[in-house]
């Protein structure tokens, strides 16, 4: 397979560390799906923004995975919510990057708005399909915290049009799927549900003693776990409070707080967790409180095999990977029910789900599960059992590379569709093409010495159509009354019928459009004149009543059809009728016809002057007999002013 797929991911790179305020879930994501997606063959190369001057332009990271460090904005730490504008110039410089690449990219995977801004225009640039995993959306977020939110104003805007432009969209879990649909109206049929997920290597049971041995907890004590960014949407505030419920209900029992802007927690520096210290003072919970900053990735099992219970209950969360690094080290989970949390957590089954910010709530299930050891190991079995099955990486990946297929074939299939009809249309051209020589070629002969003569006597043709066929009236007539191959003839006779808009409009807007070309027949139309009707169905009225008015002023009617020439065809003087049931084709034949047409009649006004002149010369008294008026009484035109102007 080996397709190469671009993974954006602006400000959260798979080598940055976690647990700050910046880092979390997407650095995770971006770097577990790009390691299950070179196992499952890919080539990956992960684009995220250089913020630091030292590091190298590409890290290969694992075989087949390389980190992409883009030059945009300042190579230093920056928050996220300042980077909108410098996505231009990330969006320059890895288009610069891929273009000295050997091979191109089969599909780029955006990561959050501003990448997905990116890859909208690379895609408008160089046509690579893209897919986009949106991980949080700015209307949700706004919903939730609007005095907090310090992206740009456009962020939505720019969501909206990147879902429009996306040829995929993956939503993390059923919510993310309503959100996408009932918020921004995106399109159903370009999102897959594809979740989460968390690593079995990583995340898996251990023995809860031997977990608090190694942690230097107490060995028998009640343990909550809150494991995660320390921001204030994370609601740990709710947990604090829920304690304090405990404490009434004789539940002794401590949480443990893992997360924070730093290794040690900082009172000064981190106002979060100062917030968050004096809540529990406040509430006389402190004692039973620990807050252990930041930790490792793989010290974080050791903390959820410790503990009795996970707790997660934000106000809000895109999708939630804690919930399920819980659920895999075999810890129940009690969680609120937003977002991804109601979708991983199976309610009653792998722990509980509850209201957000509802500290009661959080209480009475924390109560049940610390109270019941059976309780605890059905949980335990269950959320074991079911992250497993349905939230490892490699199941994520799986079902990406289902996603990559489909649109990366479909680009395939649509471009092989293309080509096939394209090849059909050449193909029933040509075939149109050889037939129309066969049938038409002495009609053509025949109608081409028609409009000659009628111009030698002074005639002139009206031409019609519509549509299509209305063009190529005009065509015909910018042919003939202006110039054709011919240099140096007087300009033919020719009146286009749907030329004059102001009596179109007025006359179809007034009194109908089936005799707006009859009316003009009646108008301009002389005996010696033709009528010539272009229609690919040969069933428009207004021809079909332009013919009948032809007629009785004694015109000859001759028509460009196709199919089976409808009424026209039973009514013209002259029929060519193009053998093809195809619109188009019948279209594209009434061209070249036209042209041949031109043709013929140059040729014969060349022999008609060239006869005349010769004429003229020998016997200009006998040829009083007149060739120089027509029957009607107008001059007869000498077309060809000069024969040395033709032949040179
Ligand atoms: O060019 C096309 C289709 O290729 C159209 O504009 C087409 O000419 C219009 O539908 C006409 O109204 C069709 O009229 P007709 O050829 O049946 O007399
Ligand atoms: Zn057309």
């Amino acid at each position: 397979m080996n397709k190469t797929i671009a993974l954006i991911s602006e400000h959260a790179s798979p080598l940055a560390m976690l647990g700050g305020v910046d880092s979390g879930g997407q650095n995770i994501y971006v770097g577990e799906l790009a390691r299950q997606l070179a196992a499952l063959g890919y080539a990956i190369d992960v684009f995220t923004r250089r913020d630091d001057p030292k590091l190298p332009i590409g890290v290969q990271w694992l075989s087949n995975v390389r980190i992409i460090h883009v030059d945009a904005g300042p190579p230093k730490q920056l928050s996220k919510e300042s980077l909108f504008q410098y996505m231009d110039a990330f969006t320059e410089s890895m288009e610069a990057f891929m273009a000295r690449q050997p091979k191109r990219y089969a599909l780029l995977h955006a990561n959050f708005w501003m990448s997905g801004y990116v890859a909208m225009k690379l895609k408008e640039r160089l046509g690579v399909p893209f897919v986009i995993t949106f991980h949080a959306l700015g209307k949700v977020r706004l919903m939730h915290q609007r005095e907090n939110d310090k992206f740009p104003e456009e962020r939505c805007d720019v969501e909206a049009q990147v879902m429009q432009a996306a040829d995929g969209i993956i939503a993390e879990c059923p919510q993310d799927e309503a959100d996408l649909t009932q918020l921004y109206r995106a399109d159903p049929d370009k999102i897959t549900m594809v979740p989460c997920g968390f690593s079995p290597h990583e995340f898996h049971p251990i023995d809860k003693a031997y977990a608090r041995m190694l942690l230097d907890m107490h060995p028998t004590r009640k343990i909550i776990l809150q494991l995660g960014r320390m921001v204030p949407r994370k609601g740990i505030d709710t947990v604090i409070q829920a304690l304090t419920q405990l404490r009434k209900e004789s539940i002794d029992a401590q949480l443990v707080i893992v997360g924070g802007e730093y290794e040690k927690p900082h009172l000064h520096a981190d106002l979060e967790y100062r917030r968050l210290m004096e809540m529990a003072t406040e509430l006389g919970v402190a004692d039973a409180v620990s807050f252990e900053g930041r930790k490792n990735r793989e010290q974080l099992k050791y903390f959820y095999a410790a503990a009795d219970v996970f707790v997660s209950t934000p106000w809000y969360e895109p999708f939630g990977i804690t919930p399920l690094e819980a659920m895999a080290c075999g810890t129940p989970v009690i969680g609120a029910k937003v977002g991804g949390i109601q979708y991983s957590v199976a309610n009653g089954k792998t722990g509980f789900l509850v209201r957000p910010k509802d500290p009661q709530a959080l209480a009475r299930k924390l109560e049940l599960v610390l109270k019941s050891e059976d309780l605890q190991l059905y949980l335990r079995q269950n959320a074991i059992k079911r992250v497993n099955e349905c939230f490892t990486w490699k199941k994520v990946a799986q079902q990406m590379d289902e996603v990559y297929r489909r649109l990366t074939a479909e680009q395939l299939d649509v471009k092989d569709d293309d080509k096939r009809i394209i090849a059909t249309a050449f193909l029933e051209a040509a075939d149109t093409f050889r037939l129309s020589a066969d049938s038409l070629t002495d009609a053509i002969l025949r109608a081409g010495n028609m409009l000659a003569k009628a111009f030698e006597k002074g005639g002139k043709v009206l031409v019609c159509g519509n549509g299509g066929s209305a063009a190529e009236s005009l065509h015909f007539s910018a042919e003939l009354l202006g110039r054709f191959e011919m240099p140096n003839r007087v300009g033919l006779p020719v009146i286009s019928l749907m030329a004059d808009q102001a009596m179109l409009t007025a006359w179809s807007n007034d009194i109908g459009f089936n005799d707006v070309f009859a009316r003009q027949v009646e108008a301009y139309g002389r005996p010696d004149d033709v009528l010539m009707c272009l229609s690919t169905s040969g069933n428009s009225p207004n021809l079909l009543e332009a013919m009948e008015k032809a007629k009785q002023l004694g015109m000859v009617c001759l028509t460009l059809l196709g199919k089976d020439g409808g009424q026209a065809a039973v009514r013209g003087d002259i029929n060519l009728i193009v053998p093809s049931s195809s619109t188009q084709r019948i279209q594209e034949l009434h061209l070249h016809i036209i042209h041949l047409l031109c043709t013929i009649v140059e040729r014969r006004l060349v022999n008609y002057s060239v006869r005349r002149q010769a004429a003229t010369l020998s016997s200009s008294l006998v040829q009083a007999v007149d060739l120089s008026v027509s029957q009607n009484g107008n001059p007869k035109p000498d077309y060809v002013k000069q024969k040395s102007d033709i032949f040179g």
